[in-house]
């Protein structure tokens, strides 16, 4: 287990600037996801703080010392990667002690310890198979079982299960929740899937473009989002966006003239806004609904999508772009060709200034309609 801190982290390949003066503080035992786009620099973070890299700027703080000069197995870090990277000629009982032996353990431990590990997994009836006798499930957890056996503390994942079908990717998600609750350990995943985030996360770090746009618990980034960027990376089917402009500001909130011509009002603190501002309204799909709301926008459907338990129900708004998105529950609630009403309450709209930046929300944020 072990506290760690980022300060000031930058990291430069040739001319490109990936990462730019990071800081992050993390308690020991956390569940920490970064998430972000493709190339945001994600992995390029989880390499400098397993050692396998060096910053261009800043400091890596582990236990409260700089690890700058320690190598990945000082630092005690373990790092399972996308690939796995097992080896191919050793049964997984062999590929689970490889480094314990490389360290020199008494072989008694090693077997002790790769018991342990196997039983914790799940894969005891496992250990004299070859990596290709088994299922990408089974040789992720094996690559998981190495870096355990190690004791490390601190466990790093760079998209573990990002080769994994959907099927296994949930049962596994519960699987590492599970792990990160026996292990007690600080453990950093990186993922550019936000259902990851969402479910495992003590804290989600949003990272973009080399930049920390947000940390927070899961709730604190998905219902309040710092900026227009979190807002509409996090949360599935993402944000609706629709331009418009503050048409008055009052004690309860404010009323928002949109693009489509609709007045709508949003539980948007007073001091924030002032009439006649350029703002992006932003609904979340699950907050819109048929039953009746204090706003209303009028849809005409498109694309219709079954969920099981619910409907995507995609369509156009006068005026708007992109088209928006709202989750409804029920057997077959339109389809192609229907203009629908669509209600949702102004504790559930979200605003945006002209640079992106969240106008605070009114507290406290009652349940979306
Ligand atoms: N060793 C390297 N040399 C030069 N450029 C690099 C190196 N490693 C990464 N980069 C660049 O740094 C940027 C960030 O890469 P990184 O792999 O950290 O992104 P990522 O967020 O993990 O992306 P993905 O989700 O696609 O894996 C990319 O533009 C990449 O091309």
């Amino acid at each position: 287990m072990a506290d760690v801190e980022l300060v000031g982290v930058g990291k430069v390949f040739g001319a490109q600037a990936v990462l730019h003066a990071i800081d992050l503080a993390i308690s020991d035992g956390e569940f920490i996801v970064i998430v972000g786009p493709s190339g945001c620099g994600k992995s390029t973070l989880l390499r400098l703080i397993a050692g396998l890299d060096q910053p261009s700027a800043g400091d890596i703080r582990i236990e409260g010392r700089s690890a700058l000069d320690a190598t990945p197995a000082e630092r005690g870090v373990a790092m399972v990667f996308q690939s796995y990277a097992l080896y191919p000629h050793l049964n997984v009982r062999d590929n689970m002690a490889f480094g314990l032996r490389m360290a020199k353990t008494p072989e008694v431990e090693v077997r002790a310890a790769v018991e342990a590990a196997a039983r914790l997994l799940g894969i005891e009836s496992l250990l004299d198979h070859r990596p290709r006798a088994l299922s990408g499930g089974q040789r992720q957890r094996v690559a998981i079982g190495r870096a355990i056996v190690r004791k490390p503390r601190l466990f790093l994942l760079d998209e573990p299960l990002s080769n994994l079908d959907a099927g296994l990717r949930v049962h596994m998600r519960h699987e590492f929740s599970r792990l990160h609750r026996e292990l007690a350990t600080t453990l950093i995943y990186v993922t550019h899937d936000q259902i990851e985030a969402m479910t495992l996360a003590s804290r989600i770090v949003v990272l973009n473009a080399g930049r920390v746009e947000q940390i927070g618990t899961p709730m604190e980034i998905y219902e309040a989002p710092r900026n227009l960027f979190v807002a509409s990376f996090m949360g599935s089917p993402r944000m609706n966006l629709i331009a418009g402009e503050i048409v008055s500001v009052g004690k309860t909130g404010v009323k928002v003239g949109l693009v489509s011509g609709d007045v709508v009002s949003a539980a948007v603190a007073a001091g924030e806004a002032r009439a006649g501002q350029a703002v992006t309204l932003g609904v979340r799909p699950e907050a819109l609904g048929t039953a009746r709301a204090a706003n209303t926008l009028s849809m005409t459907v498109d694309v219709v999508e079954r969920l099981g338990s619910a409907h995507s129900v995609y369509g156009a708004i006068k005026g708007v772009d992109q088209p928006v998105c709202a989750l409804l529950p029920g057997d077959r609630p339109a389809q192609h060709g229907d203009i629908i009403a669509l209600h949702f309450s102004p504790a559930s709209a979200y605003l945006f200034d002209s640079e992106g930046r969240a106008l605070a929300r009114l507290k406290p944020v009652t349940k979306a309609a």
